[in-house]
């Protein structure tokens, strides 16, 4: 299903996992502006991706019917907690003050959409579709960074080892299995919110990433 969908709107998927902003960082050529801008609206979005994750691991707890669900997604609740550690140590490290660092209007309408997505009345397969997407994205476009003749700089790997590692790569995959698993048993109407919300989160990753530019 998933699969159907991403080549559907394989632009659209093209745009959000191969963005300028990553491409620069694989040829080397990033404005060093760019990626502080990054890690500043990505650290206040990683706060607010932190209850969705939350709530994902609940529904997963109790609506999903399989156990190996929550282990998966508390997993991934556990990397975020390693993560924010990163983000505070990179922000020293490029000297990005958080506590002064504001939301842009991207960041906002995106931290809006997963509140959306924390509502009871969207289904278990939605829910998973955009967790899936939201991961996927930044697992794709980091690993672009570390492939084959990169000039990724060398302080740099850092981040893109974070989301490009083979690890992160192999839970994409769990996740991607789950929600393929939970969308065989979805409605007509559920199937085509997912895809919405699918198109949705790509949106929102192209509308981020652009933010870099300042
Ligand atoms: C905008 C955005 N999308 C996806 C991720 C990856 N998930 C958790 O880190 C992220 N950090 N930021």
């Amino acid at each position: 299903m998933i699969d159907t969908w991403l080549d559907k709107h394989r632009s659209l998927y093209t745009a959000a996992t191969r963005h300028d902003f990553v491409v620069s960082i694989r040829d080397g050529s990033v404005d060093l502006s760019s990626f502080k801008t990054w890690l500043g609206q990505d650290y206040l979005f990683v706060r607010e991706f932190v209850p969705f994750v939350a709530n994902v691991l609940i529904r997963a707890g109790k609506e999903s019917g399989e156990t190996s669900d929550m282990e998966v997604v508390l997993g991934g609740l556990a990397s975020l907690n390693d993560e924010i550690e990163w983000f505070k140590s990179e922000g020293s490290k490029w000297g990005v003050d958080f506590s002064t660092v504001v939301s842009q209007k991207a960041n906002q309408e995106y931290s809006r959409f997963l509140e959306a997505m924390m509502g009871s009345e969207v289904e278990y397969s939605v829910v998973m579709t955009a967790f899936w997407g939201i991961e996927a994205v930044y697992q794709e476009s980091f690993a672009h960074c570390l492939g084959d003749g990169n000039k990724t700089p060398a302080e740099l790997t850092g981040a893109c080892n974070r989301w490009g590692n083979d690890g992160f790569r192999q839970y994409c995959l769990c996740v991607k299995n789950i929600a393929e698993r939970c969308l065989e048993n979805a409605s007509r109407e559920a199937l085509v919110e997912a895809e919405d919300v699918l198109v949705r989160v790509l949106e929102h990753e192209v509308a981020f990433w652009e933010m870099s530019r300042g």
